[in-house]
């Protein structure tokens, strides 16, 4: 089947003070894929994947999701379009449930400005359940968010971004600071969920990423290093070198 690109970016630049963290990236992202950004610390992957969700702007370059040049669209017009970056974990409300944390992102796409009206709170309860139940925590959405064990918490990170009805899901180290038992858990979570969405997935963890991507892409001092199956990615000399002979 022929493949359909969702998102790429031509000549995607920007630069901090001087320092080009991330330097002319030309990246295509090809529909219902699982792709993997990895690459040392310092890289320039946060910054890559901010300047897809619109939480930055770049210095040069363009990004064209589903062919429409989103380059000067804000975040939440790009949430609107189908681009969802996982909230940091900071951006969960620990007074609130799990229902009303997920609930809360799915209001934002489906009603902005229209909490409570006929017809909303419907739908909101909806997607909160499928998002809940897309990540295993329909039992806990009564439990305040603050008492969820960590591993818990990065659930509910992802199910609040799945509550945004993505195309695209940018899922930024989700398994980072989790034990084995609960990388396990979230590995499987997301590869369920790439019937749903096209998934972005910053890992360090080379584990989950040759379980769940699809392609790999390697950003090294911002530039891309290499691209291609997990396959190819490890039998790339110039990967192994800068990368993963390292150790890390
Ligand atoms: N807001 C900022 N201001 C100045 N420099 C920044 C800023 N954000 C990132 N940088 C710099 O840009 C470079 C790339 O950082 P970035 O966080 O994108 O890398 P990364 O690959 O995500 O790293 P890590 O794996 O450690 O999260 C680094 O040198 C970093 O110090």
């Amino acid at each position: 089947m022929a493949e359909v690109t969702l998102l790429t970016t031509r000549g995607l630049c920007r630069d901090f003070d001087g320092l080009r963290a991330v330097d002319d990236v030309d990246f295509t992202l090809e529909t219902g894929e699982i792709h993997a950004i990895i690459g040392p610390n310092g890289a320039g992957k946060s910054t890559f994947v901010s300047l897809l969700s619109g939480r930055l702007r770049p210095t040069a370059g363009r990004v064209i999701f589903d062919g429409r040049d989103v380059t000067r669209l804000p975040a939440h017009a790009r949430v609107r379009l189908g681009i969802a970056y996982t909230f940091q974990i900071t951006n969960i409300y620990t007074s609130m449930s799990v229902a009303e944390n997920i609930a809360l992102a799915a209001q934002s796409r489906l009603s902005p400005g229209l909490f409570g009206r006929g017809g909303v709170g419907p739908r909101i309860t909806e997607a909160t359940q499928a998002a809940a139940r897309a990540v295993g925590l329909t039992e806990r959405l009564n439990a305040r968010a603050g008492d969820l064990a960590y591993g818990h918490q990065r659930l509910l990170e992802i199910a609040m971004g799945l509550a945004l009805s993505p195309r695209l899901l940018i899922l930024d180290e989700p398994t980072q600071g989790l034990s084995d038992a609960e990388i396990a858990g979230v590995t499987e979570v997301v590869r369920q969920l790439a019937s749903r969405a096209t998934i972005l997935l910053i890992e360090h963890n080379m584990d989950v990423v040759m379980a769940l991507a699809r392609r790999i892409t390697v950003l090294d001092r911002g530039a891309i290093l290499a691209q291609g199956t997990p396959e190819e990615i490890v039998a790339d000399p110039a990967v192994q070198a800068a990368y993963l002979g390292d150790g890390a």
